[in-house]
């Protein structure tokens, strides 16, 4: 086919207003279809629009959804061999999604580039034409191993740095560092066929009130993994009663990984005592990692079976443009 394949897949993008607040249109299938003609017959390409049904409020996300989406995509692409694969998707989890895709996508041969919009299709003034033009455009002109973007608000970010940053504004993302340099790209599955569930990775923020019985709880819910929101330059309540203990616990039985509350600058845990006790538990150092692209990353690599020492490693290498590595 060498078109492009739409994924739409919920967010405001699709919705519009009813008596219970904004929900998804019925009728916005057949709206994107025209929509998404108008852009690709000038430029002579062809396209194929796929709805994941139900369309969500991305809210309402879960620890499968993006995975998912993954899986829709590789099945299709797989059978169509697309130039570009553009996913609409909701812009309230949509950085988690997007670096998520970003992984699970490294390797198909085809620009994965995601979007969606503040205002609903049908609004006055929407931005959700403007960001689906910008995104099919992108993706059929982008190189096929070109990294997972977004496409919002008149500008592209790459996929494993982007966060939203303002819930209304028509520049919802940010990302504050570019991609980091010479990735290594994403390893082998681990273990063959891939898990029948993604794994669920949680993000615990340290603040001051914390203590080591709600990290301990937080563990106790049962989730794969942990990614730790620290202090600065990975700091955290070391002095707190039961906190080194609690740690120290939790990271011999799933994967915690440190990385900073701040947008830029990334952990550095040799730096204060603090930090080193935190680095003696065995957490590992997620260098500059946002929390979307953390919990993105360990999931992913949760889900190719990656466990121990293997896991670590490549937690604290960068992939896919994630990270800038560990400090030597
Ligand atoms: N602008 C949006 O798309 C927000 C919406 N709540 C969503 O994430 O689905």
């Amino acid at each position: 086919m060498a078109g492009v394949l739409v994924f739409a897949t919920g967010g405001t993008i699709g919705m519009r207003e009813t008596e219970a607040g904004l929900a998804p249109d019925p009728e916005f299938p057949d709206i994107l279809e025209g929509v998404v003609a108008r852009v690709c017959r000038p430029l002579g390409i062809e396209h194929r629009v796929n709805h994941l049904l139900p369309a969500i409020d991305s809210s309402n996300a879960d620890a499968d959804t993006a995975p998912g989406i993954a899986r829709a995509i590789r099945a299709r692409a797989r059978l169509q061999r697309p130039r570009g694969v553009v996913v609409t998707h909701g812009t309230d989890t949509l950085a988690y999604t997007a670096a998520r895709l970003a992984f699970d996508l490294a390797d198909l041969g085809a620009p994965v580039v995601v979007t969606g919009s503040q205002l609903p299709h049908g609004s006055l003034g929407t931005d959700a034409f403007d960001n689906l033009s910008l995104a099919l455009r992108t993706a059929v002109r982008a190189s096929p191993g070109a990294p997972a973007s977004i496409a919002f608000g008149g500008g592209l970010l790459p996929a494993v740095r982007a966060t939203k940053h303002d819930s209304r504004a028509f520049q919802a993302f940010r990302a504050e560092l570019p991609l980091a340099a010479s990735p290594e790209g994403v390893p082998a599955s681990r273990s063959g066929d891939g898990p029948t569930r993604s794994a669920r990775v949680l993000a615990f923020r340290f603040t001051p009130a914390v203590t080591a019985a709600d990290l301990t709880a937080a563990a106790g819910a049962g989730p794969q993994g942990i990614v730790l929101e620290c202090y600065g330059s990975g700091n955290g309540p070391m002095a707190r009663p039961g906190m080194l203990g609690a740690l120290r616990e939790i990271a011999a039985s799933i994967p915690v990984v440190a990385i900073t509350q701040c947008a830029i600058g990334g952990v550095d845990l040799g730096r204060y005592a603090v930090g080193r006790e935190l680095a003696a538990t065995g957490v590992i150092d997620g260098s500059d990692l946002t929390v979307e692209a953390a919990i993105a990353k360990l999931g992913y690599l949760l889900d190719l079976g990656y466990r121990g020492d293997e896991l670590r490693s490549l937690m604290e290498r960068n992939l896919v443009g994630e990270c800038s590595g560990v400090r030597g």
